[in-house]
């Protein structure tokens, strides 16, 4: 996709221009809301217990009613917020997705702000890895539904110079079963130069298993 030029909205969020023209084929940012979960649920499917999440039970080493842990964790829950869309605007994570239904791909343009900085004047390779597993969680999503991240393979060709514009092309390669392969790139606006690249496999959650993400929480938590 050739970009003309890219423009921050009023709303803070990049937009890209094509012929004179805001270019949007399906624009995939249901979670332009900072809080999670969003209020809606996930198209009607349940991720979490969202009862249990309000009750400030995920997360908790104990049963809700056992020390002041629940308490604690009731209010750092409420916290919560999507990690990419935890940043003051401008610094960091500034992006739009643009899916392609039939085609099963997404187009992530991304400028990464100041506070992305790892090695100076250049993104850190974790916000890479971010935008990478978001664009590329993303395409399983809207391609597959409720999934996880079981596998993500980076390679960093080339270093992304702090600030600049990125084309993130993600394509959803396969799937088996309840595995779903999507490998991305990383290049410049121009598609000049090839930055990253990298491959991911995400699993959907087993039907069965419908609480496999509380169970996780609980287990992962610190002790009270
Ligand atoms: C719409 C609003 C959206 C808002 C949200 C926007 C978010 C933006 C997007 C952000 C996105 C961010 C997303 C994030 O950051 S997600 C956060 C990072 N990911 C995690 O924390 C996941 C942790 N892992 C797990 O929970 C489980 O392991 C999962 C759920 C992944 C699988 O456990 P489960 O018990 O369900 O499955 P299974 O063990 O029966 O395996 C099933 C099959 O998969 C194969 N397998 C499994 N693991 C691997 C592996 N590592 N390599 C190769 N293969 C693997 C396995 O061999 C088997 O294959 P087969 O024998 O059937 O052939």
């Amino acid at each position: 996709m050739q970009i003309d030029y890219y423009s921050n909205t009023q709303d803070g969020h990049p937009h890209v221009v094509k012929d004179g023209h805001p270019h949007v084929v399906k624009d995939c940012r249901p979670h332009v809301s900072t809080r999670w979960p969003p209020r809606d649920g996930l198209q009607g499917k349940a991720v979490v217990d969202e009862q249990a999440y309000r009750e400030g039970k995920l997360g908790t080493a104990r049963p809700a009613g056992e020390g002041t842990s629940e308490l604690i964790n009731k209010e750092k829950l409420s916290q919560g917020r999507l990690f990419t869309r935890s940043f003051e605007d401008g610094l960091g994570f500034e992006y739009v997705m643009f899916y392609n239904d039939a085609e099963k791909r997404i187009v992530c343009v991304f400028q990464g702000g100041p506070h992305l900085q790892g090695m100076p004047g250049f993104f850190h390779g974790g916000a890479i890895a971010t935008m990478i597993d978001a664009t590329v969680g993303m395409n399983a999503i809207v391609s597959g539904g409720i999934v996880m991240t079981a596998n993500l393979n980076i390679n960093f060709k080339r270093p992304i110079p702090l600030c600049s514009i990125v084309l993130i092309n993600s394509q959803l390669d396969k799937i088996e079963g309840r595995k779903l392969l999507v490998s991305c790139n990383v290049q410049s606006v121009d598609e000049k130069i090839l930055y990253t690249e990298a491959t991911s496999l995400f699993v959907k959650l087993n039907p069965e298993k419908e609480f496999d993400i509380k169970e996780l929480v609980l287990k992962s938590a610190p002790p009270a």
